[in-house]
């Protein structure tokens, strides 16, 4: 507990009778109270702590209980076949095209665990990401499902927007090719349409045109105006929309395209996604913390906030400037498929941790995405080293892993969806037996004095509920601060998050090992406990011996300090 000279900090006991088990109705209390002054500064701060053992009586029920409990009918199924602990804290992010955009296929996946839907809008039109939109929130509120709509933006990005063909063309060893900005008709053999007039910008002879990452190379050997004559020097496929990139000496061209990060069709499609109240946007090739910024803003004014902005690390240019990306944005996706065209392949892994890694400094939820399984866009059945992929990505503690083609154009994209929940499953275990999350040293984020308390509550809570094995922390949260708080020190047992706000629900589909719950919530915090515990109970998924740890911020015990916040153990009798 942070206290300064002159803080004031107490102790206070509780005593009551002690039951045959040695643990009385309110065995213990402690209660710390800091109220911070600092360099003359009165911070009009008073933080309380309270820790006590309470056991909780089961017989007032059901009467007592008053409104509903959103609690999605996916985690109380794994809650009711797993019980607390196995409950998978790694969430999964489906992308919905359309081998799964029928009502049935959305229904599978979101029984299946998909917790995010993602609609990419590089793809298909209004209409028919509408269509899917208002298929989920339908699945939603008719079938208890908690699914979160993401969309995620084209960005600024050189690709093919026509290579002659409706599929793949093969370019052969020594075939000799034009890449130009001229529209053509119908099939023109050997000729690639780039999507941006400036595309061979800076480019010269002997500069390498590397096709998605490469999928297949060429030299340029004669520049005409804007379009480049190349040469193929690795034989390989084009498909629609490759991305190109250009490489001298072994180096990526590091072009200033001018390609604005969110263009004239991004704005349209933010709109869209604003009216079609979707949860997170995903912004493409962020090139630093502008447009970010720019964009949440923009969102604010639109009191459209509650909109998580997330940052798609899949250049170079955003790994220049990681940290202050990171920390402008709600959180971070690693877009491995267009990273891995502009930097070596071989990079990825520890580009990834190192993301990744910097995430859980920062307290922002990472995704993890592309070709996680993707043999299975065409085989039932992933490749042992996708497995091995996966289960690092978990292992790193990632909030949430995404499946692309696997599920928008794969025939098996709900066996996919099980191989993530099934290996996420097996290494959190893994990590758990491990006690690896007691290594996750965790850099002070708060600045001012009630900030930097909510941190050190959570870390704390943290801590005690792994020593103690509670089954599950509850916490109540306003906008999901604590409860990303809790969830950044990975603890062994799931966080329910209860909020009457559907935003914040919706909000924390995307952080680890939080089960986000809609419930009403009043003033008096003690009832809130009360209330939520007895509506759990009411589930039949808490019985009698359970203990829960609670994380809240008003006792009734404690007079009236303006921020109080407690921990309490609770016994189920
Ligand atoms: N809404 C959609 N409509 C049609 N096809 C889609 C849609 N979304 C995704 N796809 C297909 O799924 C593949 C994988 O999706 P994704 O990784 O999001 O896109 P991309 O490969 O363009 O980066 C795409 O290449 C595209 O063929
Ligand atoms: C997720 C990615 O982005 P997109 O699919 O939009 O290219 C990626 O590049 O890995
Ligand atoms: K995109
Ligand atoms: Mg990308």
């Amino acid at each position: 507990m942070a206290a300064s000279s002159n803080s004031r900090v107490f102790m206070q006991g509780i005593i009551g009778k002690s039951p045959g088990t040695g643990l009385g109705n309110r065995v213990s209390g402690v209660c710390f109270r800091t109220s911070g002054v600092r360099s003359g500064i009165k911070l009009g701060v008073r933080a309380t702590m309270q820790v006590g053992l309470e056991e909780v009586e089961s017989s007032q029920l059901p009467n007592s209980v008053d409104g509903n409990l959103g609690f999605d009918v996916v985690s109380e199924g794994e809650l009711r076949e797993k019980g607390f602990l196995g409950m998978r804290k790694t969430k999964l992010v489906c992308t919905i095209g359309p081998a799964c955009c029928l009502l049935e296929d959305l229904e599978n996946l979101a029984s299946s665990g998909m917790n995010v839907a993602r609609l990419n809008m590089c793809h298909n039109t209004w209409e028919w990401h509408r269509d899917v939109i208002r298929k989920i929130k339908r699945l939603n509120e008719e079938k208890g499902y908690c699914v979160s709509v993401m969309i995620d933006t084209e960005g600024g990005q050189i690709h093919v927007v026509d290579h002659g063909a409706p599929f793949s063309v093969k370019a052969e060893n020594e075939s000799i090719w034009l890449f130009t900005t001229q529209k053509f008709e119908g099939s023109r053999p050997f000729t690639v349409q780039a999507n941006y007039e400036g595309f061979s910008e800076g480019i010269t002879v002997g500069d390498e045109v590397v096709i998605d990452g490469g999928m297949a190379s060429f030299e340029v050997i004669e520049k005409i105006g804007n379009d480049l004559r190349c040469k193929c020097t690795d034989p390989g496929l084009l498909l629609p929309r490759a991305k190109l990139s250009f490489w001298r000496d072994g180096k990526l061209v590091e072009k200033n395209y001018e390609l604005p990060t969110i263009s004239t069709k991004d704005w349209a499609d933010i709109e869209f996604g604003i009216s079609e109240g979707v949860d997170f946007i995903a912004m493409s090739f962020v090139k630093d913390a502008n447009a970010i910024k720019q964009l949440k803003s923009y969102l604010s004014n639109k009191s459209s906030e509650s909109i998580g902005v997330l940052a798609k690390i899949e250049s170079l240019e955003s790994l220049q400037h990681l940290e202050e990306i990171i920390e402008a944005s709600d959180g971070i996706m690693v877009a491995r498929g267009d990273l891995g065209v502009e930097i070596p392949l071989e990079q990825i892994p520890a580009v990834q941790a190192k993301i990744t890694h910097v995430c859980r400094q920062l307290n922002r939820p990472v995704i993890v995405a592309s070709q996680l399984l993707e043999s299975m866009v065409e085989y039932p059945t992933p490749t042992r080293a996708e497995v091995a992929d996966v289960s690092e990505a978990v292992r790193q503690y990632a909030d949430a892993l995404m499946l692309s083609g696997e599920s928008a154009i794969g025939s098996y994209g709900q066996k996919a969806l099980c191989v993530l929940r099934m290996a996420s499953s097996r290494m959190e275990l893994w990590s758990r037996e491990e006690n690896r999350q007691s290594a996750l040293h965790q850099r002070q984020l708060g600045v001012s004095l009630p900030d930097r308390i909510a941190e050190q509550i959570c870390n704390c809570a943290v801590e005690m509920a792994n020593n103690l094995g509670v089954d599950a922390i509850f916490v109540y949260t306003k906008h999901g601060q604590m409860a990303s708080l809790l969830s950044r020190n990975r603890p062994n047992s799931p966080i329910f998050a209860f909020t009457d706000n559907h935003s914040t629900r919706m909000s924390m589909n995307l952080q680890w090992g939080v089960t986000p719950l809609l419930v009403e919530l009043s003033e008096d915090m003690e009832a809130n406990i009360t209330k939520t515990i007895d509506l759990i109970k009411m589930k039949g998924v808490l019985e009698e011996g359970d203990t829960v740890l609670v994380v809240s911020d008003i006792t009734p015990s404690c007079a009236t300090p303006k921020a109080f916040q407690s921990i309490q153990v609770k016994t189920i009798v």
